[in-house]
């Protein structure tokens, strides 16, 4: 059968075989051609955020604001948020510093038609100006981004956003408690497991993200938004180690 790439994900076999050396995880063209398919077989709730993001830009897309997208991929979240607003002045920024996502994303993009501008960028989400924002999203961003860099680009976006504006955050979760911590991300296994993954994906995949990808607890996310200055943020949604996370200025 043929696969359209842009609507027929291909099937995530990256770390199905033994592999000598493990590289670190990257957003290479090997990952973004079967994207979909990994992230929703790996993150329990992802399409239900995604589905979230487009209510809650709903109801606090301002008109002639803009709406950012920080570590876009294929811009699911784009296409969420685009689909719910009306023709009322806004553009949506789109970024992502993996060339192969964007060339990707591009044509996902083009498959649909809309009133609403989408600008996509390639490049680093810690270069980007954030300005006139209603709503950011960092969906399963903010994880990759060097933890020492973390605190100043929510403060950054914090300063971007106009009164009423939300920010998103999306995470895998740390929980402070080694007993807690294990509990539930074994639950996550069992979640891959269930999902067809199998323990040497399960574990080689691990191996690849443990340089790249370092999950906050709750607790620090809530500490970073406070000291941006953000006073109002919860959690709207969880699923095991998965969370994502709204402030409001
Ligand atoms: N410094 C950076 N600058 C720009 N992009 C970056 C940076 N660091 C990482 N990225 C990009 O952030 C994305 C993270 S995936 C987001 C899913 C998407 N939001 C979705 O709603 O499907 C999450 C995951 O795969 O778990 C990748 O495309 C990276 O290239
Ligand atoms: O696979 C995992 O265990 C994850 O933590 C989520 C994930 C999903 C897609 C790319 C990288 C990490």
């Amino acid at each position: 059968m043929r696969r359209d790439p842009v609507t027929m994900p291909n099937q995530d076999k990256i770390f199905a075989t033994p592999q000598q050396d493990i590289q670190d995880f990257s957003f290479n063209e090997q990952v973004v051609s079967v994207f979909p398919d990994m992230i929703s077989r790996s993150i329990p709730g992802y399409g239900a955020i995604v589905d979230g993001i487009g209510n809650i830009c709903q109801r606090v897309a301002k008109p002639n604001t803009q709406l950012y997208d920080l570590g876009c991929s294929l811009g699911a979240a784009t296409l969420s948020m685009r689909r719910h607003l009306s023709d009322q002045g806004c553009r949506i920024i789109a970024v992502d510093n993996s060339q192969a996502m964007i060339k990707r994303a591009q044509e996902h993009l083009n498959a649909f038609v809309s009133p609403t501008p989408v600008e996509l960028v390639c490049g680093d989400i810690r270069d980007v100006e954030i300005n006139n924002a209603s709503m950011v999203v960092l969906n399963f961003t903010l994880q990759f981004l060097p933890p020492e860099d973390r605190a100043s680009l929510i403060a950054k976006i914090y300063k971007g956003l106009v009164l009423g504006g939300v920010l998103i955050v999306s995470e895998k979760l740390r929980f402070e408690g080694d007993k807690l911590h294990k509990l539930i991300d074994d639950m996550h296994l069992d979640f891959k497991r269930a999902n067809g993954y199998s323990e040497l994906e399960i574990s080689q995949k691990r191996t690849a993200l443990e340089n790249v990808m370092k999950p906050d607890s709750k607790q620090q996310h809530y500490q970073r938004f406070a000291q941006a200055g953000f006073t109002e943020y919860s959690s709207w949604f969880q699923s095991l180690n998965f969370t994502s996370l709204m402030a409001i200025k």
